[in-house]
This record gives structure tokens, C-alpha cells and sequence, in this order.
């Protein structure tokens, strides 16, 4: 069965499906250009890691194929790292989009130097290199699917269906498809090797009620959701084998920023001897960071802790921290961090760069 698929892009037409009226109702909004993207990501319409990078450089090819070629190729470069720059700045603690700008800049600087390219090529080159970032995320998620998902079956030999906790949402909606913590467990479900996903609420914005819960029912992987307070009683009860997570940005050495909640799920895990891990691709690491103390944590509106949609649920007047991200330490990732390029140990990481 086909995964959700959350980004349409066809020959400059981009469009998503906005996360804001998951679960009732699947509508697409068109993006037109770098701003409609930068207010679909601050709003969330559009969210984890990879998908808003994705997003980001779309708009962007969106624009330069409307866009007559400037006069020069300096020009040209001037105007797509303004824009990239822009973008960037539409949510901190996430890297992808981060990276995705450096080489994009990168690949200006390249085609500036080279005196056989003129701006009509390096403007298509351009949009090539940002149009490309739909297949590469897809096939990098697969690859993440397989890699975690055998080393998972590896370390429980002798077990013959496995119980996986995960937090926030991790799928199709927050990639180009298939996903990364997810695409995990999916591969393990058609590996037939899966009895049970166990999903967080993932409070205060539910990203895993509304979101991971809606892409498990409408792929039939057997599921159950569980509010984060239950957590440690979930892993208790259910003897869960493995708690899978995303990342935002994962340190040089393996501290990983992920959704609000995840610190807590690995200091829970080690406590009941549970494997932990993360997954992500090699665009979610942030190398020039030696560890988690620098990771920028975003802090949401109040509003998204205190109202669930327009309905206030919180007494009016309390005080409220809402940051959006926290940080788990390496030491806590002891299942590895799973990748595009195989499973890692926190402090294997760089020399695969
Ligand atoms: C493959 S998505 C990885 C992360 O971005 C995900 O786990 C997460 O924390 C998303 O947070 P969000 O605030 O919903 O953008």
C-alpha cells in the first residue's frame, strides 16, 4: 500500500497537506512561494524535521522557475541566499533546513566559479538541486526503515514480534514519505516482526494523537496510544523491546534534540532496560555542534499548552513554559542512531560525514 504522501510537487506546482485540520479533515493548500512556506512552517501546517526542509527548498524552486534569469550569476545567488536565509529563520532548532541552505549556497559558489555555465544553466542547476531533496528523503527513509529495523530483530533474536514505543510524529507526514522512526516500525510491521506500536499523545500539541495515530490507522499497523504520563507504566505492562524517536538536530557527539517528552522516554527506558534509540538521516546532524548544551530550543506560544484548538483548557492567568524540544544525552541513546549509511553508536558518528 502506498504511505501518505503530505508533499505534492509537479513541474513548479507545490502543494501540502495541512497538519493544523488532521485528523478531520485531509486538504491541501497550495505554496506559492518562500513566504507562503515560511508561515506554513512557523504555523505547523507543515513540521518535523525533514519535511520542513523539504518544504523550504521547494518554495524556493517554485520561485526561480517562474523567475526570468537575472542578468548575472552573482545576482542569481545574491537573490536565492536571501531567500534561504529567510527560510532558515522559520524555526530554530530543527537542522535540515539549515544544512539544505549551506549547500545550496555551496552549489552557487561552484557555479559562480565556473566559466562555462551561464545564468540560464546555474539557475536550472539550481532548481535541479532543490527538486531533487523529495527522492533523496524517500530513499534515504527506506534505508533508515531497513537498517534499524534488522538491527532491532538482530538484538531480540529470540523474540518473535516486537513491542515499539514512539513519541511524536515521525512519519510520512514529517518526510517525504515513509518516514524515519516510523519507517522503522514499518518496516519491522512488513517484516511481519511487529505485534505492537504504542504511540505518545506527545502533549502539549499532540503531534502524536493527531498525527502519528492517524497515519498507523490509515496503514492498518497495530497500534495503541498512550497519554506520555502512561509511559512508564506502558513499558512496564507491555514489556515494550524498543523505544524508537526522531531528531531535530543531533549533536557531533550523538546529544539529540527531539520533541519535548523524548529526554524523559530515554531516562524511562534505561530504567527499564529497554533498548533506545533514534533515527534519522545524516541531514539531521549537526556536526559543527559538539553537543547538545548549543542545540537551540524553540519555545511555542502559550496558547498551544493552554487551548486545545480554540477551547481554553488551562485555568486562565497561569504562568506556562512551552518549550517545544528537549535534549537527550548520548549516554541515553543505547540502542544507536539509525541512518541512512547503517546504525551507529552516539560516538561513531563522524567519521561516516
Ligand atoms: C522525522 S521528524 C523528526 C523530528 O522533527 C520529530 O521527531 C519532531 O520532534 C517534530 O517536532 P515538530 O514540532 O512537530 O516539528
Amino acid at each position: 500500500m502506498a504511505t501518505l504522501q503530505a508533499i505534492k510537487y509537479n513541474d513548479g506546482q507545490l502543494e501540502i497537506l495541512d497538519q493544523l485540520l488532521l485528523p478531520e479533515s485531509c486538504t491541501f493548500v497550495p505554496i506559492w512561494n518562500v513566504e507562503d512556506a515560511w508561515a506554513a512552517i512557523r504555523e505547523m501546517k507543515v513540521r518535523g524535521a525533514p519535511a520542513i526542509a523539504i518544504v523550504g527548498c521547494l518554495s524556493l524552486a517554485v520561485e526561480l522557475r517562474k523567475l526570468a534569469a537575472p542578468e548575472t550569476k552573482e545576482e542569481l545567488c545574491r537573490l536565492v541566499q536571501e531567500k534561504l536565509d529567510y527560510l532558515v529563520t522559520s524555526r530554530p532548532t530543527a537542522v535540515n533546513m539549515h544544512l539544505a541552505a549551506e549547500a545550496c549556497v555551496k552549489l552557487c559558489t561552484q557555479l559562480t566559479d565556473n566559466t562555462s555555465v551561464n545564468v540560464a544553466e546555474a539557475k536550472d542547476d539550481i532548481v535541479k538541486h532543490l527538486e531533487a531533496m523529495l527522492a533523496n528523503d524517500i530513499a534515504d527513509n527506506r534505508a533508515i526503515g531497513e537498517h534499524g529495523a534488522s538491527d532491532i530483530m538482530k538484538k531480540n533474536a529470540t523474540k518473535d514480534k516486537l513491542r515499539i514505543m514512539t513519541h511524536c510524529n515521525t512519519g510520512s507526514l514529517a518526510t517525504a514519505g515513509y518516514g524515519t522512526a516510523l519507517g522503522v516500525i514499518r518496516s519491522l510491521h512488513t517484516a511481519s516482526k511487529l505485534d505492537q506500536v504504542y504511540c505518545t499523545e506527545t502533549r502539549p500539541y499532540n503531534q502524536g494523537s493527531r498525527l502519528t495515530a492517524f497515519e498507523l490507522v490509515y496503514e492498518k499497523i497495530p497500534a495503541t496510544l498512550v497519554c506520555d504520563s502512561m509511559a512508564a507504566a506502558a513499558m512496564k505492562q507491555f514489556k515494550i523491546d524498543a523505544v524508537i524517536v526522531g531528531a531535530d538536530r543531533v549533536a557531533a557527539n550523538g546529544d539529540t534534540a527531539n520533541k519535548i517528552g523524548t529526554y524523559q522516554l530515554a531516562v524511562l527506558a534505561k530504567s527499564h532496560d529497554i533498548l533506545f534509540y533514534v533515527a534519522a538521516p545524516f541531514s539531521s546532524i549537526d556536526f559543527q555542534i559538539p553537543n547538545g548544551h548549543s542545540i537551540p530550543i524553540e519555545e511555542r506560544p502559550h496558547s498551544e499548552m493552554t487551548h486545545t484548538g480554540s477551547i481554553r483548557t488551562a485555568a486562565a492567568g497561569i504562568n506556562c513554559w512551552n518549550p517545544g524540544f528537549d535534549v537527550t544525552p548520548a549516554e541515553l541513546i543505547t540502542g544507536g542512531i539509525i541512518t541512512e549509511k547503517g546504525v551507529f553508536k552516539p560516538d561513531q558518528l563522524a567519521p561516516h560525514q
